[in-house]
C-alpha cells in the first residue's frame, strides 16, 4: 500500500464539488440544505451550566487539568499557548480574503475528487444526504500551487502566513502531545514512543490545515455547518474567530450538544481517533459539529496533526496489560484515512480487537 498521506483518498474519490453554491446569493434555505433531524430542535438537549475546560498553559497544574479535560471532555481550550496574537489575526484575515473571492475564482483551486488539498466541501459530505452550509480549503504540503490559482499576482503573503502558522502549530502540537501523554505517565522514554524521535519532537509528523467558512445563513436553525464527526488525527488545534458555532457532544451525541464559547486569543484542542487508539481508549476522540447563524460569517482553521506516514499507531504498552488488554489493532495515518473515507464513523470500531457494547458500531451509511 502506498504510504503517502496525500494518496489516502485515491481509492475513495468524492465528487461533491458541483454541490458548492454561491452562499451570498441565496435568500431562502434550499431543501437540500434543510436538516430535518437537527436533533436539538426536536428535543432541546443543549446542556447548560457546564462548559469545555479552559487551561492556562502557564498554570503549574496544566498537566493534571489537561488529563481531567481529556477524560471527561476530549476537548479543552488553551490560553497562554505562545502563538503570537498577530499571526492568528493575519491567518484569519488570509482566510477571509480567500473565501470572499468570487466562486468561479475559488473553483480554479478546487480539490480534485481523489485529492487532499484545495477548495471544496468537507470530505465527510459524501456520508450525508443533506448539504452543509459551509465551504472549506484544505492545505496539505505547500499551498503554492493552489494559492497561485487563487491569486495569480499576489499569493506570497498567503503562503507566508500559512507557513509561519504551521511552524507555530507543529511546536505547539508536540508540546500538547507530551502534556496529554504526561498526564497518563507516558514520557519520551516510554515503550512504544520511539516514533517521537530522540528529542521527543516528533520529526516527520504530518499535518493538514483546514480552513472552514460558514457564511451567514437565512435559516440557521434548520441548517448544519459541519455535521457531527470525530477527527482522524492524534489531536486537532482549532482557531475560531469571534463567532460561536462549534459544539461538542457530551457523552456521545445522545447526551446533548454544548456550545464552545469564544475566548479571544485562545485555541481549542480536541482528541482525534489516533490518540484514542494510542491511549487504548483512555482519552476518547470527541464527536463535534459546527452550527451556523443568521448574521455573522464564521471562520475556523483546524490544524490536523498526525504521525509520520509510516508510523504504526497502536495502544501503548504502558496503558495495556493485565486487566487492560489492547483494544485496537495497529494502523498508520494513511491507512486510517482510507478506512475513514470508506466507513466514516464505523472506522474506529473496525480497528477494535474485542468488540464490546461500548463502541459506536455504525457502519458508515448515508445519513439524513
Ligand atoms: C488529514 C485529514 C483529516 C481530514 C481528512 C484529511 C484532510 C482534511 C481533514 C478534514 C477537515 C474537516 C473535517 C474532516 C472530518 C474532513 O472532512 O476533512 C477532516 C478529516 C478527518 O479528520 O478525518
Ligand atoms: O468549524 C469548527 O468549529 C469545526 C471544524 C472542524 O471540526 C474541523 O475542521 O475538523
Ligand atoms: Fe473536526
Amino acid at each position: 500500500m502506498p504510504s503517502r498521506l496525500s494518496d489516502a483518498f485515491k481509492d475513495h474519490p468524492v465528487y461533491a464539488h458541483c454541490k458548492i453554491i454561491d452562499f451570498g446569493s441565496v435568500k431562502e434555505l434550499p431543501d437540500s440544505y434543510v436538516w430535518a433531524a437537527r436533533d436539538d430542535e426536536a428535543t432541546p438537549r443543549i446542556i447548560t451550566g457546564s462548559s469545555v475546560p479552559v487551561v492556562d498553559l502557564r498554570d503549574p497544574n496544566a498537566v493534571t487539568l489537561i488529563g481531567l479535560a481529556c477524560k471527561e471532555w476530549g476537548m479543552f481550550q488553551i490560553t497562554n499557548h505562545g502563538v503570537p496574537k498577530d499571526l492568528m489575526v493575519e491567518l484569519e484575515r488570509a482566510g477571509r480574503g480567500l473565501f470572499s473571492l468570487p466562486l468561479q475564482q475559488k473553483m480554479k483551486a478546487a480539490r480534485k475528487p481523489d485529492g487532499i488539498s484545495g477548495y471544496g466541501v468537507a470530505r465527510i459530505s459524501s456520508f450525508f444526504r443533506k448539504r452543509m452550509w459551509s465551504e472549506g480549503f484544505t492545505i496539505f504540503g505547500s499551498p503554492l500551487e493552489h494559492a497561485r490559482q487563487l491569486w495569480p499576482h499576489d499569493h506570497t503573503r498567503f503562503c507566508d502566513v500559512i507557513g509561519r502558522y504551521e511552524e507555530e502549530m507543529k511546536l505547539l502540537a508536540g508540546k500538547l502531545m507530551w502534556l496529554m501523554l504526561g498526564s497518563l505517565g507516558i514520557s519520551p522514554n516510554s515503550e512504544g514512543m520511539g516514533w517521537a524521535g530522540p528529542n521527543g519532537d516528533f520529526p516527520g509528523a504530518s499535518h493538514a490545515l483546514q480552513m472552514n467558512s460558514y457564511p451567514a445563513c437565512p435559516e440557521p436553525d434548520r441548517a448544519m455547518g459541519m455535521a457531527a464527526h470525530t477527527d482522524s488525527t492524534l489531536l486537532t488545534i482549532l482557531l475560531q474567530n469571534n463567532t460561536i458555532g462549534l459544539q461538542v457532544a457530551k457523552e456521545g451525541s445522545a447526551g446533548g450538544w454544548i456550545t464552545v464559547p469564544t475566548i479571544p486569543g485562545s485555541l481549542i484542542v480536541n482528541i482525534g481517533d489516533l490518540l484514542h487508539v494510542l491511549t487504548n481508549g483512555t482519552y476518547p476522540s470527541v464527536v463535534h459539529r459546527a452550527v451556523v447563524n443568521r448574521v455573522e460569517h464564521r471562520l475556523s482553521v483546524a490544524y490536523l496533526y498526525g504521525p509520520q506516514s509510516r508510523t504504526r499507531i497502536s495502544p501503548l504498552p504502558g496503558l495495556t496489560g493485565g486487566d487492560r488488554p489492547a483494544l485496537y489493532g495497529a494502523v498508520t495515518w494513511r491507512e486510517y484515512l482510507g478506512m475513514k473515507a470508506e466507513h466514516f464513523d464505523g472506522a474506529l470500531s473496525m480497528l477494535r480487537l474485542r468488540r464490546g457494547a461500548s463502541e459506536n458500531d455504525n457502519a458508515g451509511g448515508i445519513r439524513e
